[in-house]
């Protein structure tokens, strides 16, 4: 055989051997054990620093700054697990598209972050971003309140003094308030996430939202649900000079893609795109009136923005994507192999001791501890969602 010939036939056969091997690995992200075993260091390493965090109760009577420096980066070991299950599990790739002027600012600066809120996943493209920037473990929402119960990840935000509210203004005004003035001497930079649409857009939601548009005298919007102004308002007004910018965000995924969570754990990947404009905070109206029509105008945009999207499948303009970091693979790697040698060791005493009532307590521990974990995935399925925005024309519609 000619030696080209030869060379051809060797590049094939590694061809087909790299793609049978990716299959394999395709087949083996989609087992139930892996998934059981991810759930497992994530649940048992996020408890680990769930306690590690109430640990440092003492420390904030002593040097607040340094508490809350220490509960970034325990935050960190949690939330970044779930972007390595991102980026690397599932390989998914997101994109971003943005203006060489406004990039060197992000993660050098406090933001205020206004995103839509239409997938499931949505959360976990924006902590990919933090994790690139560097602001993962200081990152900052609005969230609903029901998500401060939600074991690990709740409890961890509230060491990290994440902003909840019932969604019931009056309620909420004097807790949030109190919550966003304590941000104003923040140790480290952190990006303030406002999904001001209040709830995950559905069809029912985007029509009844429309209609109290339309009794507001509002232009109606196709793509997103009319915004909540209230909290935008507050954040502005209660965070200028602590927050230079608002980071005005949105995203996509190729080719119609509907992610889940699930779809994460199973190994599918995704591709994301993510769309910011970077408007300095000195640009938007003290007033509030102001504030709030200022808000509905940009949420007029970014409707336009989507249509250009739904009809083109990308964004205009530049694409400068920060690269994707080692560190969440690292600390996720970390987690396994301190975790991985207890499990053995507890399951080699369990078949060791022969008991039949020990081995049926494990089994249904396990299971119990992925029904746990299935409800927590739950809290990001839209179908399982609130009720909160079902009704119009009421100030309070509550779940
Ligand atoms: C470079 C890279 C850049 C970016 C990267 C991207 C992102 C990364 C950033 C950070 C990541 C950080 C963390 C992410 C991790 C996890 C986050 C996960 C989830 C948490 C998210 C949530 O929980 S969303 C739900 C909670 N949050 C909110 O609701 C925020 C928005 N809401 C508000 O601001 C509200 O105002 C409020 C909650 C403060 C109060 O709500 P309430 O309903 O009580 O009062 P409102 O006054 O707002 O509403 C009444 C007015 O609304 C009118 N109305 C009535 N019905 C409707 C309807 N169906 N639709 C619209 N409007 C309606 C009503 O008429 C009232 O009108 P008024 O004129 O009287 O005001
Ligand atoms: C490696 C990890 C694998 C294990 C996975 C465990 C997953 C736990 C994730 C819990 C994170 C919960 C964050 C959900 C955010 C969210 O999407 O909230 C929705 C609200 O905005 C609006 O709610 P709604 O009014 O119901 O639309």
């Amino acid at each position: 055989m000619p030696s080209n010939a030869k060379k051809v036939a060797f590049a094939e056969a590694g061809e087909r051997s790299w793609c049978s091997t990716m299959e394999l690995f395709r087949l083996f992200k989609m087992q139930f054990i892996c998934h059981l075993f991810i759930c497992y260091v994530f649940l048992v390493s996020g408890l680990i620093v769930n306690f590690l965090q109430l640990c440092t109760l003492p420390l904030w009577a002593i040097n607040k700054q340094l508490a809350r420096k220490v509960n970034c980066r325990l935050a960190y070991c949690i939330s970044s697990q779930m972007v390595a299950l991102l980026e690397w599990w599932s390989g998914t790739e997101c994109t971003l598209y943005t203006d060489p002027e406004s990039y060197p600012f992000y993660g050098k600066e406090n933001a205020i972050v206004i995103l839509n809120h239409n997938f499931e996943i949505d959360f976990l493209c924006g902590w990919t971003f933090c994790e690139r920037f560097g602001v993962l473990g200081s990152s900052k929402v609005l969230a609903k309140k029901e998500l401060a119960f939600v074991p690990v990840i709740g409890w961890m935000w509230y060491f990290l003094e994440i902003v909840f509210c019932k969604r019931k203004w009056e309620e909420d005004q004097k807790t949030v308030v109190q919550s966003l003035q304590r941000l104003k001497d923040y140790p480290e930079n952190f990006w303030f996430l406002l999904y001001c649409e209040g709830t995950r857009f559905t069809q029912k939601k985007h029509k009844i939202s429309m209609e109290v548009a339309e009794k507001k005298g509002l232009p109606k919007l196709k793509y997103h649900l009319l915004p909540r102004t209230k909290g935008f308002c507050v954040t502005v007004q209660h965070l200028r000079g602590t927050v230079t910018a608002v980071y005005d965000s949105t995203l996509n995924f190729r080719n119609n893609q509907i992610p889940t969570l699930l779809g994460i754990l199973n190994g599918k990947k995704y591709h994301a795109d993510l769309y910011v404009r970077r408007l300095p905070l000195d640009s938007i109206p003290e007033n509030e009136a102001e504030c709030a029509m200022w808000l509905h105008k940009l949420y007029q945009e970014k409707d336009e923005l989507q249509e250009k999207y739904s009809l083109t499948g990308c964004f205009p303009g530049p694409t400068l994507t920060p690269p994707c970091r080692p560190w969440a693979l690292l600390n996720w790697l970390f987690w396994i192999l301190l975790l991985l040698f207890p499990l053995c060791l507890l399951l080699l005493r369990l078949f060791q001791s022969g008991s039949t009532f020990i081995i049926f307590t494990t089994v249904v521990l396990c299971f119990a501890a992925s029904l746990g974990v299935r409800w927590m995935i739950g809290q990001t399925e839209i179908n399982k969602g609130s009720s909160y925005g079902n009704k119009g024309g009421q100030l309070n519609n509550n779940a």
